[in-house]
């Protein structure tokens, strides 16, 4: 398996390191603007397998030919947050390279699955499904993936059970508009509120946590500038799902064809992962409101994606 990562910045460097240490894949490519920062993150983690018992992945800097057989490509390329500027702001600024990106990589690596992280993650997906060269499939935007983990993680410190346990999606866009479908969620099998009665237990404030995991991302963004760990943490989840030919499900953004009522957007839906990429979209029957809500998303991601 062969890997490309475009962008050797926070989150495409952390997850160089994921697919180093914990990654199956023989080959990594990275590719940046600056060639320079490539080639030393490259000289720098070629000392770690002095070190390391990981499989000897061979990694290398390299240009968007280089990317010529690629089975995933990863763009983490573009523009990153200024002070508090939105992730809606980086719209304008990204679309441009990202649409250039995707026709280079495609005269190069046309049977790649591409997996977007630049931000605002959707609705550069949009953009770049709309260039007609990637099909659905093959074009995933890495999306809510995060914002499901730290979901996970909120809810498992309420209850003092394992994130891994704690099973629900973050659904819709990545960021502010997103929704969080309860009637979904279960902990261990039950749902939460019977869950929690049955083990003596607290209800969970709902809308507080939906708050809190809003909240999350900008609150490391406030303190570090920047998510990368838990953000290469979800992309490395994708990447592994796809070489491992898991048919696991993901919480992930893909342009809808009538799903859920909805056409011509993409939004975090839950999908089965696998060799070929986004191979299927799963169906759930959520309750009105959250269907709503889901509506309201697609909206936003809409007027965002025809405003470029
Ligand atoms: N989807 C998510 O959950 C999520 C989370 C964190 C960050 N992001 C987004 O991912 C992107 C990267 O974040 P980061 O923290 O790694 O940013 P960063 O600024 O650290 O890195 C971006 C890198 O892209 C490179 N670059 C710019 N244009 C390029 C081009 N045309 N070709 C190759 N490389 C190019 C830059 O040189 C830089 O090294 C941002 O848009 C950010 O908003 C998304």
């Amino acid at each position: 398996m062969r890997v490309g990562v475009i962008g050797a910045g926070g989150v495409g460097v952390e997850l160089v390191n994921y697919l180093l240490t914990l990654g199956n894949v023989r080959e990594i490519v990275l590719v940046n603007r600056n060639k320079e920062k490539a080639l030393g993150e490259v000289a720098d983690f070629s000392y770690v397998e002095s070190f390391t018992y990981a499989r000897n992945t061979h990694l290398h800097s390299g240009s968007y030919a280089d990317c010529a057989g690629c089975d995933v490509i990863v763009i983490t390329a573009g523009a990153q947050l200024k002070g508090n500027q939105t992730r809606d702001e980086l719209l304008g600024e990204n679309a441009l390279l990202i649409r250039e990106i995707v026709r280079t990589l495609h005269t190069h690596a046309p049977h790649a699955i591409l997996v977007m992280v630049t931000n605002p993650v959707d609705v550069l997906t949009h953009i770049a499904y709309k260039e007609g060269l990637y099909p659905r499939e093959r074009l995933i935007s890495a999306g809510t993936l995060v914002d499901t983990a730290r979901f996970m993680k909120i809810v498992s410190q309420k209850v003092g059970i394992d994130p891994k346990n704690i099973n629900g999606y973050i659904l819709g866009e990545h960021g502010k508009g997103s929704t969080l479908p309860w009637s979904i969620c279960n902990i261990c099998g039950l749902d939460v509120d019977t869950f929690c009665s049955l083990n003596g237990l607290p209800p969970l404030d709902r809308a507080q946590i939906y708050r809190d995991v809003i909240n999350a991302g900008y609150e490391v963004f406030h303190k570090k500038g920047n998510t990368n760990h838990s953000t290469a943490a979800s992309v490395f989840r994708i990447i592994r799902a796809i070489t491992n030919d898991e048919h696991s499900v993901l919480p992930l953004g893909v342009y809808l064809e009538g799903e859920y009522g909805l056409h011509d957007v993409v939004l975090n839906v839950p999908v089965v992962i696998t060799r070929k990429g986004a191979s299927k979209i799963l169906n759930y029957k959520l309750l009105p409101e959250e269907l709503e809500a889901l509506h309201e998303s697609a909206k936003n991601m809409q007027a965002m994606a025809a405003g470029v």
